[in-house]
């Protein structure tokens, strides 16, 4: 897992770190690794770092004086190094100096044009969002081969992803001590590009308890999903159950089913209007038209397609009294919004998995910039997890912990991919994982199964998930 620290945090370390150093330590540390980062993207784009052009776009703070000691760097290794203030009129003396003594030069900004590498020290973990017009005009100049951000791109809200304005978009970031909120949440981590991060000796001062989110690596989701041992039968794996479709949507719980059919439960039960088709295509799942006549399973999954009439009404409440972990998905969140005594007194584990507009329903506002904060304040309103989805799908988790989910891919903006993420859940909370971490698990192989679906620019419906979610789990097994 890797966590990520807000700026409080990190300047709170970096501080504690700093007492015991001689000063200028950790900023040279920084523009040591940024220097191999750009060094390493000249060699590999540009065939090498001498007599290649590079532009250091600086600011009034550290974030620049970052570039400037690596612009030194790179002068010192024979690349061009031009610099050029773009926000305000102090700068960081020492890197300036340092950058003069290399042979690098200072442009004023009418005169800046293509470099192969420009380095935006604009604002780092300093930066208020939202530039001021006359940087922004000034950075409509810059051309550049390829850009990478000193920390965070400049412009971005550093605490919450949000990208005000105009921001700089970068391929590439480099950072440092640890990740912040912007590199993995809202619209600020598509800024991005490719994350570097840095070491520079502060993640012993970083308290644990002041991350704000953390993101799951592949490690993680290979331990969550459980594997089954030599003592398991298929009860013992857990058994799933999906309450969906309806004449109007037939679709949803075959895609539903194949989300669950690529989960860890040994068995999957299905209750409703299309038990037939369900198990013609899935012959191992035993279905039922009732949800009475259903039996008995570990977890439920309700609303995929069911609708909002009395019928959905009534199943939904037969799945809310079973008290077992259930997912509510799609119609479910719909049902729930408009009849609060549905979740009154429940003590059951519950996850709920909206997109922005059930969100809205659910709370009352659409979701804010900050996403995580958002998916946070649902989660504890309703005592429930809240897998909210998206771009970078949050799962918040009302005892406080908050994931950002690492992967996925805007081809699954697709009609039905929901459904087979939401069977996809159902099956890992049977198999007995703990809501937060089956929700995040559930997100992050659906967000790599989209990628799998679409990869080389294959056109990927949800009927492509199915598949792709196997091969998801057996990409997160294999070391
Ligand atoms: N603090 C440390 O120990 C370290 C900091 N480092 C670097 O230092 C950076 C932080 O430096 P600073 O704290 O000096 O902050 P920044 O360099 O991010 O920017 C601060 C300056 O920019 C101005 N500013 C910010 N946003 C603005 C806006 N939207 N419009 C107009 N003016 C704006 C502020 O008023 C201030 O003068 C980090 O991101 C990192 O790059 C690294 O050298 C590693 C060590
Ligand atoms: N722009 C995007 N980039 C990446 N993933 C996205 C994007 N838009 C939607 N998704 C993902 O696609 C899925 C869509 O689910 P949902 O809205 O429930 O669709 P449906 O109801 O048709 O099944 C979610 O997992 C969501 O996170
Ligand atoms: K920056």
């Amino acid at each position: 897992m890797r966590e990520v620290w807000p700026v409080t945090a990190v300047r709170k370390a970096e501080s504690t770190v700093m007492a015991s150093l001689p000063e200028g330590t950790l900023m040279q540390r920084a523009a040591a690794g940024l220097e191999k980062v750009a060094a390493d993207l000249l060699v590999k784009h540009f065939g090498g770092v001498y007599g290649r052009s590079v532009l250091l776009l600086t600011g009034m703070g550290d974030n620049g004086g970052d570039a400037l000691f690596a612009g030194a760097r790179l002068a010192g290794r024979g690349a061009a190094v031009r610099a050029v203030q773009i926000l305000g009129s102090r700068r960081h003396e020492g890197g300036h100096k340092a950058l003069r003594m290399a042979g690098g030069r200072f442009i004023s900004p009418e005169d800046v044009g293509y470099h192969d590498l420009v380095l935006d020290g604009v604002t780092g973990i300093g930066g208020r969002p939202g530039l001021p017009i006359e940087a922004v005009n000034r950075l409509r100049k810059v051309r550049a081969g390829v850009t990478v951000a000193v920390d965070v791109p400049s412009g971005v809200n550093v605490d919450t992803g949000e990208a005000v304005g105009q921001a700089v978009h970068a391929e590439h970031t480099v950072t440092f001590g640890c990740l912040k909120p912007a590199h993995v949440t809202g619209p600020a981590s598509e800024l991005c590009g490719e994350i570097h991060l840095v070491d520079i000796g502060i993640g012993r001062a970083l308290r644990h308890g002041d991350s704000v989110l953390s993101v799951p690596e592949e490690s993680d989701i290979a331990e969550w999903v459980r594997r089954p041992g030599p003592a398991d039968d298929k009860y013992t794996r857990g058994v799933a159950g999906i309450a969906a479709g309806s004449t109007r949507y037939p679709g949803a719980p075959l895609l539903a089913a194949a989300g669950a059919q690529a989960g860890p439960a040994g068995m999957i039960r299905f209750a409703g209007d299309q038990w037939r088709q369900v198990v013609s295509r899935h012959p191992s799942i035993v279905a039922t038209p009732g949800i009475e006549e259903a039996g008995r399973v570990q977890a439920w999954l309700a609303g995929p397609g069911t609708g909002t009439g009395p019928r959905a009404l009534k199943t939904l409440e037969h799945v809310l009294e079973a008290e077992v972990p259930t997912v509510l998905d799609a119609d479910a969140l719909t049902l729930v919004a408009k009849h609060s005594r549905l979740l009154a007194g429940r003590r059951a584990p519950l996850v709920l998995t909206p997109h922005d507009r059930e969100y809205e329903r659910l709370y009352g506002s659409p979701p804010e910039g900050d996403r995580a904060s958002s998916a946070l304040a649902l989660a504890s309103r309703l005592n429930a997890v809240v897998l909210l989805k998206g771009h970078r799908t949050i799962v918040a988790d009302p005892d406080g912990s908050v994931y950002a989910n690492p992967t996925g891919t805007p081809d699954l903006a697709t009609a039905g991919s929901g459904d087979t993420l939401a069977g996809l859940l159902v099956s890992l909370l049977a198999s007995g994982l703990g809501g937060g971490r089956a929700a995040a698990a559930a997100a992050y192989l659906h967000g790599l199964a989209g990628e799998f679906a679409a990869r080389d620019g294959r056109p990927a419906t949800a009927e492509d998930l199915g598949d792709a979610l196997r091969d998801a789990v057996a990409s997160v097994r294999t070391p």
